[in-house]
């Protein structure tokens, strides 16, 4: 089978807006939207196809770029790597430059857009941030107050986790979380049932994961509309997450940290083999701060989670 290295990009403006841009009704996955880009030529390198490919289809030139996701689709017809970069600064004005429909959307309006099959986990690694919080054990109070701290700097994603609480003050604590905070963040809750609050994503544990994994065919167990995470702890669990339909994983560990010496870390060679291979945004967690993520997006990751790293964070 034919196998082509896609170059794409996840062009943002200054309020965030993503282009996206109709394919030809003649082309392969025609009348389709697109992440702009194209195939890589002979010679060139990764990020100079990229910018030729965008100053060819929308007349811009690109200043700022990084790997935002890499993975691989098997079409019928050929066999894609899609190698998407997340463009953040350029100069001109995007147009159509070869005359097809370009549109500014937000991260909301994506998903109700037609792209192609292997498109799903790029619409998702568009819409989600690249820090992702997850908070410590400690009293509520301290928590609601680091929640707000966390939010006021930036951050928009958050995993309640609270391993020191039972499941009533869990729920409870979750509730007061959601109403004063919920319209400013995603949280991802955790639990042996979907979160009851439509708001709020269910994040698993790898055991729920391998559990409902065991009973073919894997059925996601929550509707497209809300956000469902897992996990993961080698390659067989990332695999797993794929088939069950979740939008995104965290892998860990990848240094040692001091709240599991038992687990032995996976390190930065071997989280990047893995995640060549993974079809999903997936957020690195153990002994990493914002400091790393340059490397983790150069790993193939959409970023890192973590506690300590991200808490209380000036
Ligand atoms: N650019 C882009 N291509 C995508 C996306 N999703 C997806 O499956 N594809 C597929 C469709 C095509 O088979 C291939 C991209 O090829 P292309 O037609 O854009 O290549 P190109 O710009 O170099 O065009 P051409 O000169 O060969 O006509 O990747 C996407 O979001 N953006
Ligand atoms: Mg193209």
């Amino acid at each position: 089978m034919r196998r082509i290295h896609v170059m794409a990009a996840v062009i943002r403006d200054a309020e965030r807006r993503i282009l996206i841009a109709k394919r030809p009704d003649d082309a392969h996955q025609g009348g389709l939207w697109e992440f702009p880009g194209g195939k890589l030529e002979p010679g060139e390198s990764r990020l100079e196809a990229l910018q030729r490919e965008l100053h060819e289809e929308l007349g811009i030139t690109v200043q700022q770029a990084r790997p935002l996701i890499d993975l691989q689709h098997n079409y019928p017809d050929k066999h894609i790597r899609l190698d998407v970069w997340e463009v953040s600064e350029f100069t001109g004005t995007a147009h159509g430059a070869e005359g097809q429909p370009v549109r500014w959307v937000t991260e909301h309006q994506l998903p109700s857009y037609a792209f192609p099959a292997a498109n799903q986990p790029i619409v998702a690694a568009a819409r989600l941030p690249q820090r992702y919080l997850i908070t410590p054990d400690c009293a509520a109070t301290e928590v609601l107050q680091g929640i707000e701290h966390a939010i006021d700097a930036g951050i928009s994603l958050i995993q309640l986790r609270q391993t020191q609480l039972d499941i009533q003050d869990y729920e409870a604590l979750c509730e007061q979380v959601l109403q004063r905070y919920g319209a400013r963040a995603t949280f991802m809750l955790k639990g042996d049932q979907p979160p009851a609050d439509r708001r709020a994503g269910w994040h698993l544990t790898s055991r729920q994961l391998r559990a409902m994994c065991e009973q073919p065919p894997p059925t996601r167990p929550l509707p497209a509309e809300r956000w469902l995470s897992a996990s993961c702890h080698d390659a067989e669990e990332l695999q797993m997450a794929e088939r069950l339909g979740v939008d995104f994983a965290v892998l860990s560990p990848l240094l040692p940290t001091a709240s599991h010496p038992e687990a032995s870390p996976l390190g930065w060679e071997q989280a990047h083999a893995m995640l060549n291979n993974c079809r999903l945004p997936v957020y690195l967690l153990g002994g990493l701060t914002g400091d790393d993520l340059a490397a983790a997006h150069n790993a193939g990751a959409q970023g890192i989670a973590a506690i300590r790293g991200l808490w209380n964070q000036p």
